[in-house]
């Protein structure tokens, strides 16, 4: 049986490019009707000309306030993929304050602003919905150059726990995954060099990087009711990468 959001309302951030383009089209194919949030306008109205049903919403998920009466003016949704992210990629003596809170503000700091926005309306309408929060390899393993992206992550990983731990009695399950590198805008930054991508792709048993389509695979499993009773999971999608 194909899986079907048919009638469903979906949010999905960071869905002008890249991975979060890909869920955003994959649900859209699958019959959901797709509100696709992202900071830069060009690329939302370029999937827009291409999906013309797909609602867009351009905001700086860095701002707070506006992000929160953006996403409450939306309504309510049936399901949301918490996809929008930044990696700065600096060696870890490096690191400065100012790349710590750019980091953390989209990459933790949103999930939470938005994630509360939508699972307290699921809560008011007693919806039974669901959340992926895209979260990556490099919250478990340490990888050069990552040290605040990964830092974010295992903070998205601990996030995802704890309001599948408080959003699971009201019926509302929420997952991560956590994907090896696919060659999008947001990796073609750390992992262009050659030698670098054959050293990374050495130690992924399958011996590649991974493909949109597979991340997609996953979120559409998880977002559906194929994947009913699992809450709080962070399921790697990295060829085996994780468990060397
Ligand atoms: N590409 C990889 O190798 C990889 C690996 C593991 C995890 N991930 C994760 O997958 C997700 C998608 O990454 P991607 O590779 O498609 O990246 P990308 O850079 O191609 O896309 C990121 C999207 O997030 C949006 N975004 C970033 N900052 C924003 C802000 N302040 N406000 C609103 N929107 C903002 C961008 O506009 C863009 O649409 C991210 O959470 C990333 O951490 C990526």
């Amino acid at each position: 049986m194909e899986i079907s959001f048919k009638g469903k309302r979906i949010l999905v951030t960071g869905a002008g490019q890249g991975i979060g383009r890909g869920i955003a089209v994959e649900l859209w194919r699958a019959g959901a009707n797709i509100v696709a949030l992202s900071r830069t306008r060009s690329h939302l109205e370029t999937l827009q000309s291409e999906y013309p049903s797909i609602d867009i919403v351009d905001v700086d998920l860095a701002d707070w306030e506006k992000t929160r009466a953006v996403v409450e003016s939306l309504g309510h949704f049936d399901a949301l993929v918490n996809n929008a992210a930044i990696a700065i990629c600096e060696p870890f003596l490096n690191c400065t304050p100012g790349d710590f809170d750019k980091t953390f503000d989209i990459n933790v700091k949103a999930v939470l602003n938005i994630s509360q926005v939508v699972a307290r309306k699921m809560v008011e309408n007693k919806t039974h919905g669901a959340i992926v929060n895209i979260s990556s390899q490099a919250s478990k393993a340490a990888l050069k150059d990552h040290a605040i992206y990964s830092a974010s992550k295992a903070a998205l990983d601990a996030l995802t726990r704890a309001m599948a731990l408080e959003l699971g009695p009201h019926g509302i399950r929420v997952n991560a995954v956590n994907p090896t590198v696919i060659m999008t805008a947001m990796a073609k930054v750390g992992w262009s060099d050659p030698d670098k991508a054959a050293e990374m792709k050495a130690k992924i048993p399958l011996g590649r990087f991974g493909e949109v389509s597979e991340v997609v695979n996953a979120v559409v499993f998880l977002l559906s009711e194929r994947s009913s009773m699992i809450n709080g999971v962070e399921l790697p999608i990295d060829g085996g990468f994780l468990a060397t």
